[in-house]
């Protein structure tokens, strides 16, 4: 019974990245075009999200500054969600809805691009980084589901959203890691050449 409940959410799984293979290539595509320009122009790229999106913000600045598959000298990124001091006091004493926002004002620039990572595209902190970013002429990539949210309705057309079709958070999260590993894959052949 449990096994076939396992092997069940394998099957989900698959058929959840079977069905964003259809409609997401193409803005994953785009989406890399943007980073490339960002980082190729000097920029650097801030990851922000909660919860296990807080962990694919990290994972991101991981790859890129470090590195993905393949040897390169590290890139500009910065995970907006890891630094507890950082969160603990804006969040003390401005509120949780700042805690990426703030950072985005203290360090972004034009031409830095946000990636903005929300499986329901409703989260209030989030929503506030990509205003901010707005502010500061930063380009947003939006990684969303269920519908794209309120982060799917304030997105501008300098902005790629990149959004899974599927109604469960856990899904969509499995998804959402492809789809960095597609950017940071995309990163690697464009500034290195295919291997
Ligand atoms: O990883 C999970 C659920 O799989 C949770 O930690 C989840 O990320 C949290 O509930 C987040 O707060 C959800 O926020 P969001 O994806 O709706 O922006
Ligand atoms: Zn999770």
């Amino acid at each position: 019974m449990l096994e076939q409940r396992i092997q069940q959410q394998f099957f989900d799984s698959a058929d959840a990245k079977y069905a964003a293979a259809e409609v997401l290539t193409r803005p994953v595509c785009d989406a890399a075009q943007i980073l490339l320009n960002c980082i190729t122009s000097g920029g650097k790229v801030l990851a922000c999200g909660n919860g296990g999106s807080a962990g694919d913000a990290q994972h991101f600045a991981a790859e890129l500054v470090g590195r993905f598959e393949r040897e390169r000298p590290g890139l500009p990124a910065i995970s907006l969600a890891t630094d507890t001091s950082i969160l603990t006091a804006v969040g003390n004493d401005y509120g949780y809805q700042q805690v990426f926002s703030k950072q985005v004002q203290a360090l972004g620039q034009p031409g830095d691009v946000l990636l903005a990572i929300s499986t329901s595209g409703n989260s209030g902190n989030v929503i506030a980084a990509i205003e901010a970013a707005h502010e500061k002429d930063m380009a947003v990539i939006a990684l969303t589901g269920k519908g794209g949210g309120r982060i799917g309705a304030m997105l501008s057309d300098r902005d790629m959203h990149i959004c899974v079709p599927h109604e469960r958070t856990a899904r969509i999260q499995e998804v959402h890691l492809l789809v960095i590993h597609c950017l940071c894959d995309a990163i690697d052949v464009s500034l290195l050449g295919e291997d």
